[in-house]
């Protein structure tokens, strides 16, 4: 039966309901949302806790809220020595909640640290053994599909669970029995999202009752974002009153094949959505997608000669994207894989792994300090990429302008060409500051219809002010004074062409 009301913790434009197409229950909207508004906002978590990584740089009390305002300086707790906090205020909201429960587990288990799945559990497990969920928050979280069955049938994930259980139960001394603590072990692997912080990056895992009744679909209507501990699912399209709410669980960029086993072996479902719908080539109708899967695999044939740019390209994704890979060689691996898909006159930018490799190149160039070649990837996928890719309210395309607009103030104060560069940045003229004026008043101007959590929207508020500010300094509004408006066309046209010469130069050969 589906629970009839929302949390206590939660405020929202939603209500559970039994959903169709053997979903089991979903959540629906109560009135019309517009794009940007929250659906659904969750102020406390029923657990959230952080990546065992990620203990040692990110406060467990506000999960990096309070950092990301200034607040860089952790303290670690005294007691186990494990997890860190900004100050006692953060410290006293994370014992309130359990580490007044785990830390002395924390302090004997010490040097070894449990892994994350194991923290989150123990943390439901003694939460619940001092009565501090209501009643209404275990129904609705007993109430969540768990797949038991179904793990229950697979021999390593059955004893991955059921270790994970064994070891729980028996460092919380609870009396519950390890098949209750074994079901706890499966609902949070079916329904915890990634938490993340207001910048998009994964910090570890989170799970709230009420938003995992939300489905999923391939063309979902609102995205998650989190701000601390607080969840905000906001709207990405306008949603009717009744209609279900949908969010992706999964990247759905990807091709069918890879969405469908990704969402078989975690959810254990087929996804019916429209975009599934229409095949494995959304602009080819049902018949021709047919003929396609059925054809011989030759080397005349173009599928299989797609199929092969596509295997050899993820082949050089996921070389790259091992975490020991020496990150020159990782950069080798990138530039070949975008060659091989620019040289493949069918490829276009935004189809999978394209962007994908885009991505993972900029994040090598970032952590080898090749600003200016992660300058260049950065303006193509702003420009080229992005726009194909994403709604324009989607989180992402926000990130990666705002990452866009961080490179430009680096490159503002000075850059050099170096032989890894694309193109030579010094060809094109670019103004750095016109170019982060442009990109920052953008962001800003269309922040509200944004699914953007707060502290971003603050953070992009007061960069765009501080720059605006220091153009009036020098007598410039780039608002309304004509002149400026012509030099950021100027500056804008720069950026086009720089980006064109870039992807021009992207099929050449890779040497080895
Ligand atoms: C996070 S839960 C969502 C809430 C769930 N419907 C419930 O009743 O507890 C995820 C599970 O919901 C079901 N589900 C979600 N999206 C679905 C979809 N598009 N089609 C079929 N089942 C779906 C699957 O059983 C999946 O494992």
């Amino acid at each position: 039966m589906a629970p009839q009301e929302p949390l206590p913790s939660v405020s929202t434009r939603t209500v559970p309901g039994s959903a169709p197409n053997g979903m089991g229950n979903g959540l629906f909207a109560t009135e019309d949302i517009k794009v940007g508004e929250d659906v659904v906002h969750a102020k406390t978590p029923f657990v959230a806790i952080l990546d065992s990584a990620r203990l040692e740089d990110t406060c467990s009390g506000c999960f990096g809220k309070r950092q990301m305002a200034g607040n860089s300086d952790l303290k670690a707790c005294t007691g186990c020595r494990v997890v860190k906090y900004c100050d006692r205020t953060c410290q006293a909201k994370d014992w309130k909640f359990a580490h007044s429960m785990e830390c002395k587990i924390f302090q004997k288990l010490k040097p070894q640290i449990l892994p994350n799945n194991a923290r989150a559990i123990l943390r439901m497990v003694l939460r619940t053994g001092k009565g501090k969920y209501t009643t209404q928050e275990l129904g609705v979280f007993s109430n969540l599909e768990t797949h038991i069955a179904e793990i229950q049938q697979n021999q390593t994930q059955m004893d991955r669970v059921s270790l994970t259980a064994k070891a729980v139960k028996g460092y919380s001394e609870t009396d519950m029995t390890e098949e209750a603590i074994c079901a706890y072990a499966a609902r949070l692997d079916l329904n915890s999202f990634n938490l993340t912080t207001a910048l998009y990056d994964r910090i570890g895992l989170y799970l709230h009752p009420y938003a995992a009744l939300i489905n999923h679909s391939c063309d979902y209507n609102a995205t998650v974002g989190f701000d601390g501990e607080e969840l905000f699912i906001k709207a990405i399209k306008p949603i009717k009153k009744h209609e279900q709410i949908f969010i992706s669980y999964i990247d759905t960029t990807t091709p069918l094949q890879v969405r469908r086993s990704e969402l078989s072996e975690r959810y254990y479902f087929t996804c019916t959505c429209p975009k599934c719908s229409k095949g494995p080539n959304p602009n080819l109708n049902e018949s021709q997608n047919e003929s396609l899967s059925t054809s011989p695999n030759t080397d005349d044939n173009p599928t299989a000669i797609v199929e092969t740019a596509e295997r050899d390209a993820l082949e050089l994704l996921h070389a790259a994207s091992d975490s020991d890979a020496d990150p020159s060689k990782s950069i080798k691996s990138l530039k070949k894989g975008l060659s091989l898909l620019a040289s493949s006159a069918t490829w276009s930018l935004s189809r999978q792994p394209y962007p994908q490799l885009r991505d993972q190149i900029i994040l090598s160039y970032l952590s080898t300090n090749s600003f200016s070649a992660a300058f260049i990837h950065a303006a193509i996928r702003y420009l080229r990429v992005d726009p194909l890719l994403y709604n324009p309210a989607h989180p992402i395309r926000h990130l990666h302008a705002w990452i866009l607009a961080k490179l430009a103030i680096y490159l503002s104060q000075s850059f050099e060409t170096k032989p890894e560069d694309p193109v030579r940045l010094e060809d094109f003229q670019l103004n750095f500051h016109f170019i982060l004026w442009y990109v920052l008043a953008d962001l800003a101007s269309r922040q509200m219809e944004s699914c953007t959590v707060p502290s971003f929207r603050t953070l992009v508020g007061a960069n765009f002010k501080q720059v605006n500010d220091e153009f009036r300094v020098q007598g410039i509004d780039l608002g309304s004074n004509s002149q400026a408006k012509a030099l950021l066309g100027g500056a804008w046209a720069n950026l086009e062409r720089l980006v064109d010469a870039a992807l021009e130069k992207e099929s050449e050969p890779v040497p080895n």
